[in-house]
């Protein structure tokens, strides 16, 4: 069985409040992209979870979110048999765009398909949370309102088609170092979630462009100025705004127009500002997985 799991961004990410449990109150408005792993999953005879993958540094262990996420339904449902996956990662790994979280979303479809464990996208939601903030998300897809610590859910209309610049500079940046050195509670700006939800409903790409905030940047951007660089980069080459995805270091940029898109990707390349540079779509499907 084949599936993709795709990347997000972040359009909006606002941090409430820090909780008294170290994770943080959020709002976000999340966005899938067409870019993806690839997972091929087929039953064993023998027990265990056996992953291959094609980038030496992720873990193939218990330590892979999908080895954890396809454990998690295996052990519920007293599953005797085994699983391999083949995980060919093109999401960038540690980069803001839930490559791990999606994998593990695109795991639990897997396994629930493969023993006809009977399970819905809800239920899959439930149990994901368990594995990371961003999972149920990833189940989901599309375009979304999410609050709580990133597992509350609200599906929005879809956003306008628009071409998406990506570009990670050869950095790694750990979300949870980013969380942690954040200072919620004292927190000067919020970026206006509320007016871009109704842009969104408006369909108003301009509009989302201009309201795209992400608090996270407060920490990541005076300690990887790259970021920025980035960023300026892409505004400079006709992008309608650019920003940091998620807790980082990846930036993308939203473009009305495809030739300017292009464009602006061969300069990025040649920059050498980002290692890497890839153009893409927003993915929608209303939500449902295909
Ligand atoms: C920042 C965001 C925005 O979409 O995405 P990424 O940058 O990871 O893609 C998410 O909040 C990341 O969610 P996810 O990566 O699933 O988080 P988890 O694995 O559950 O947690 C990683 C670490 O981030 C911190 N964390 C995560 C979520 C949250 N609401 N508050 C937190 O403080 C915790 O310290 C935790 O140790
Ligand atoms: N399937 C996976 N893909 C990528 N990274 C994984 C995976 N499973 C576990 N990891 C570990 O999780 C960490 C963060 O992964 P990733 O999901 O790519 O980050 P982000 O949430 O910032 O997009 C990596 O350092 C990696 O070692």
């Amino acid at each position: 069985m084949r599936l993709r799991a795709l990347a997000k961004i972040n359009l909006g990410l606002d941090v409430l409040r820090r909780r008294e449990d170290g994770y943080h109150e959020l709002r976000m408005i999340m966005q899938t992209i067409n870019m993806y792993d690839q997972l091929d999953m087929e039953i064993s005879r023998r027990p265990g979870i056996r992953i291959t993958t094609n980038l030496p540094f992720v873990p193939v262990n218990e330590n892979n979110l999908v080895h954890k996420a396809a454990k998690l339904l295996m052990d519920e449902f007293e599953i005797q048999e085994g699983l391999t996956v083949d995980l060919q990662k093109f999401i960038p790994v540690a980069a803001g765009m839930a490559g791990g979280s999606s994998d593990a979303a695109a795991a639990m479809i897997g396994v629930n398909r493969l023993f006809h464990l009977g399970l819905s996208v809800k239920d899959l939601m439930e149990r994901g949370v368990k594995i990371g903030a961003d999972v149920p998300y990833c189940l989901l897809r599309g375009t979304a309102l999410a609050e709580g610590i990133g597992d509350k859910l609200r599906p929005l209309p879809a956003c306008p088609d628009c071409y998406v610049l990506i570009g990670k500079p050869g950095i790694s940046v750990s979300t949870k170092f980013v969380y942690e050195n954040l200072h919620a509670n004292e927190l000067k700006y919020h970026p206006p979630i509320d007016e871009m939800l109704e842009a969104i409903q408006w369909h108003n790409l301009n509009k989302i462009a201009d309201l795209m905030g992400n608090v996270l940047e407060t920490v990541t951007i005076p300690n990887y100025p790259i970021i920025e660089q980035i960023k300026n980069h892409m505004k400079d080459h006709g992008a309608l705004n650019a920003m940091m995805s998620g807790s980082g270091p990846t930036v993308f940029g939203l473009f009305d127009d495809k030739k300017l898109a292009e464009h602006a990707c061969e300069a990025l390349r040649e920059s050498r500002l980002a290692r890497t540079v890839f153009l893409t779509t927003v993915f929608n499907n209303g939500g449902r997985r295909k």
